[in-house]
């Protein structure tokens, strides 16, 4: 279930061969997890699936339970009921899959990445370091040869646009610059499940569409699980196959984004005004929070 990122680059490319390889229907899962901080519990009983080659996009207000339903599936947050599984090979079902929990973290790390919403910047390290550093899981004791390595940190690095940045410090990086660095080394990971929280915030228009494009293009084309969180429901609509609602930490709705993504809910769930249109043209679905000074209110 691994993209090779050989085939990443290889998406930018219109004569790319397809890959054609058997997948099982959940690449993993969370079910019934109940997450807390201390003794306050804030995800109640989620239940959450993400398959290959599909985008589920997780979607809520502040403070519904997104970031750390992502974290427990990337076993950042221990969960205090619940499980989170993942695929083996042929495995048709998260149920009889691994548990992601039981798995060596070298294990776990070549087959799930995150690309969290912040991280301490480090300094006196370059760019082309940092991505590297997403071979972690490839290399054995003693730093042993990890044959790919160079080619995905290469190829990781060229697909987020960072190339050209290879030698600069990530310390001197803008916001955005820093994230496309981030994802690039996410990439290098080179893993069958992707979690992105919030990939988006700090990139300007043009990254914003191509990093969606990417994500679009690893799950489509390469069979990659993505399982992303966004603020902004149209990015949603536009990249997701399925969407995860949640609400003051509970699931509200999930399945597929066109099913899922009603003003009804919406309104409900984000307390506020929320039309959702189909545009003539395009067919896409929009999704307009309806403000006090809009004409329409
Ligand atoms: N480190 C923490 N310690 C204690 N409580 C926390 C911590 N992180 C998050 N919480 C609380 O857990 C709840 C869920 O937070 P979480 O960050 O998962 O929500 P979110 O939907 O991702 O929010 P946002 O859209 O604002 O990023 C919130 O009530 C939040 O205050």
């Amino acid at each position: 279930m691994k993209v090779s990122l050989t085939y990443v680059s290889q998406t930018l490319a219109p004569s790319a061969p397809p890959v054609v390889e058997s997948r099982p229907a959940v690449a993993m899962a969370g079910r019934g997890l109940r997450l807390s901080y201390d003794k306050r519990t804030v995800v109640h009983g989620a239940e959450i699936e993400l398959r290959p080659g599909a985008v589920t996009a997780l979607l809520g207000p502040n403070g519904s339970g997104k970031s750390t339903l992502l974290r427990s599936l990337a076993r950042l947050h221990r969960p205090d009921a619940g499980t989170v599984s993942i695929a083996d090979g042929g495995a048709a079902d998260g149920d009889a899959a691994t548990d992601a929990l039981a798995l060596h973290p070298k294990d776990f790390a070549r087959r799930v990445t995150l690309l969290s919403q912040s991280h301490p910047t480090p300094s006196g390290v370059t760019v082309r370091d940092v991505v590297a550093y997403g071979r972690h899981p490839y290399r054995g004791r003693f730093r042993s040869a990890d044959a790919d390595g160079p080619r995905a940190v290469a190829h990781a690095m060229d697909v987020t646009g960072v190339a050209e940045m290879a030698e600069r410090g990530v310390d001197e990086l803008s916001g955005g610059e820093l994230q496309r660095v981030w994802l690039a080394t996410c990439l290098a990971q080179d893993t069958g499940v992707l979690l992105l929280d919030e990939p988006t915030t700090y990139l300007d228009l043009r990254y914003q569409v191509e990093l969606l494009d990417l994500v679009r293009d690893l799950a489509t084309e390469h069979g990659v699980a993505v399982g992303v969180v966004l603020h902004d429901l149209n990015q949603a609509a536009a990249v997701a196959d399925h969407v995860v609602v949640l609400d003051r930490g509970e699931v509200r709705a999930s399945g597929p984004a066109a099913r899922v993504l009603t003003s009804e809910l919406l309104t409900d769930v984000y307390g506020i005004r929320v039309d959702v249109t189909t545009h003539p043209d395009t067919g896409r679905t929009r999704c307009e929070a309806v403000g006090r000074h809009d004409a329409r209110a």
